[in-house]
């Protein structure tokens, strides 16, 4: 996994303080690094428009330009007058060299957005609004500088954003990359150093974006074993069957020994899944809350109250019979609207889903600043599973899972691997990441999938 840093000034200053470097430094590998990108992969390509605020994010553009300078037809445009003392003394550098400052925007090869970076402070004016409007409409190589202008520090886009297909940003991964608004215009993210290695410019961090290599998949490693060695899951299967059905059956082929579903109706279940109207004796987890229902609180109090691991989904965030819980470490999976009536259950605060989609990181630490024992993991185009104040970042799921029942599908994972004992931090983020990585095998088309073939894809990780 890598680390995500809410804000990086203070790591600027640091390599200014501890490592001696300097502003003009720093900003020289900044644009080093992304002339050193360009010249790697678009050698081929001839024109390149780069587009530059007033601050330090346009003196970034006005560097690049004096490193691209005849290696390419570069053209300059200043959307407005530098400001800062570094970003007038890259324009007097460039203006030595003789180079193009062009007083229209027109397309080119290559697009890079020098615009906004770390500093924008305020909502895009209207001219900034028809710049990225206009450099949205090329059809050229979009590259952002830092951060695609209109993203904010809390990755909220207001208006509009430039649509980059390449994020290449500076020094560490900013949190504001991975929000779900912003998932629409960082495209591919890359770290440039800035002049010492990342690992030494990074500090301690409590967020982190999760890699492929963090998924740990159940792989049998004893000989000696039989099916009660991988667990037995019980599922709850509600009165909306279907629900309980998908995650019993991605939940066996994702590894438990033995798995029966809870349920007081006749259900016509693959011959391989048990069914059974209490927990079964040797049960080592339980999936419970997808498609419950009407349901007996009584019951579902009992089967909360027993120590056997748990993954609560759905339903069950609006009763309010889940706030006795909470001090438990069992898994949490709402999706947006969901934890909204949890946060509210739990007397956290009282929001709509827009609110939490434009601060999804802010409700995600309180919440887990309250009951840090709780695993919880917040549904959406870019998942978030947090516990104890940590937060994990899962950026590979994609709209090919936006139907009904992939969420049912992700309960049945991580009770297969709560079954089979990993800890539920471990078991809802390689679940998680099972779950996206598998999604994105699919490869027929990106609308067609059904939970089945999903299923399908994970036994095939
Ligand atoms: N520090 C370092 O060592 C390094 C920094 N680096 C680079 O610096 C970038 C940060 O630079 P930055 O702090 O100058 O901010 P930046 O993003 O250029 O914007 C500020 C300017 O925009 C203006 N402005 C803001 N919002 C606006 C709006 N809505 N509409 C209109 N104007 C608006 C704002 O105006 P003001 O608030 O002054 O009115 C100000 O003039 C960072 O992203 C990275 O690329 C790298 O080189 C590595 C080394
Ligand atoms: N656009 C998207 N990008 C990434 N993941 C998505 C997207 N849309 C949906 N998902 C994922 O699909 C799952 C949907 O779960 P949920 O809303 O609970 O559906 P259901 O209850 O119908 O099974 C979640 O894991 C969510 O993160
Ligand atoms: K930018």
């Amino acid at each position: 996994m890598q680390k995500l840093f809410d804000e990086v000034n203070s790591l600027d200053k640091r390599c200014y303080e501890k490592f001696f470097l300097s502003e003009d430094l720093l900003m020289e590998h900044a644009a080093s690094s992304m002339a050193l990108y360009i010249s790697e992969n678009y050698l081929h390509l001839n024109s390149i428009l780069i587009v530059c605020g007033s601050g330090n994010n346009g003196a970034d553009g006005i560097t690049l330009a004096r490193l691209l300078h005849t290696k390419f037809n570069v053209k300059l445009f200043l959307a407005s007058s530098p400001k800062s003392p570094i970003s007038e003394l890259q324009l007097k550098r460039v203006e030595a060299l003789g180079l193009e400052i062009v007083d229209a925007l027109s397309p080119a090869d290559i697009i890079v957005d020098c615009l906004f970076g770390t500093g924008l402070n305020k909502p895009l004016n209207e001219d900034s609004i028809n710049i990225i409007n206009t450099l949205n409409s090329y059809d050229s190589i979009k590259i952002a500088c830092d951060i695609p202008s209109g993203i904010n520090n809390i990755g909220q886009v207001e208006s509009i954003a430039f649509e980059a297909d390449i994020t290449i940003t500076m020094g560490a991964l900013k949190t504001s990359l991975f929000t779900d608004l912003a998932k629409d215009y960082v495209g591919e993210i890359i770290v440039a150093n800035l002049g010492v290695q990342r690992n030494l410019y990074e500090v301690e961090s409590n967020k982190y974006l999760l890699e492929a290599s963090d998924m740990k998949l159940p792989f049998r490693n004893k000989k000696n074993a039989h099916k009660g060695t991988y667990g037995h899951l019980n599922v709850i299967v509600g009165s909306k069957r279907g629900a309980g059905i998908i995650a019993s059956k991605a939940a066996f082929g994702f590894g438990t020994g033995l798995l029966s579903v809870i349920s007081k109706e006749d259900l016509d279940l693959p011959y391989h899944i048990m069914q059974t109207d209490t927990i079964s004796e040797n049960c080592t987890a339980i999936a419970m809350g997808m498609g419950l229902g009407k349901y007996d609180k009584e019951e579902i109090r009992k089967l909360l109250n027993t120590d056997i691991p748990k993954i609560i989904d759905a339903d069950l965030f609006y009763d309010e019979l889940i706030c006795e819980f909470l001090d438990k470490e069992i898994v949490l999976t709402p999706h947006p609207k969901e934890f909204c009536s949890l946060l509210k259950l739990c007397k956290i605060t009282d929001i709509d889903v827009i609110e939490l989609q434009n601060n999804r990181f802010k409700y995600v630490e309180e919440f887990s600043k309250k009951y840090p024992k709780i695993v919880l993991l917040l549904k959406g185009a870019n998942v978030i599973i947090s516990q104890n104040e940590k937060l994990y970042v899962n950026t590979f799921g994609s709209a090919v899972l936006s139907k009904g029942g992939s969420g049912d599908v992700l309960s049945g994972l991580i009770g297969s691997l709560l079954a089979q004992k990993y800890k539920p931090l471990d078991a809802a983020i390689s679940a998680s990441l099972a779950h996206t990585l598998a999604a994105r095998k699919y490869s027929k088309n990106n609308y067609s999938m059904i939970p089945s073939d999903l299923v399908e894809e994970i036994r095939r990780l």
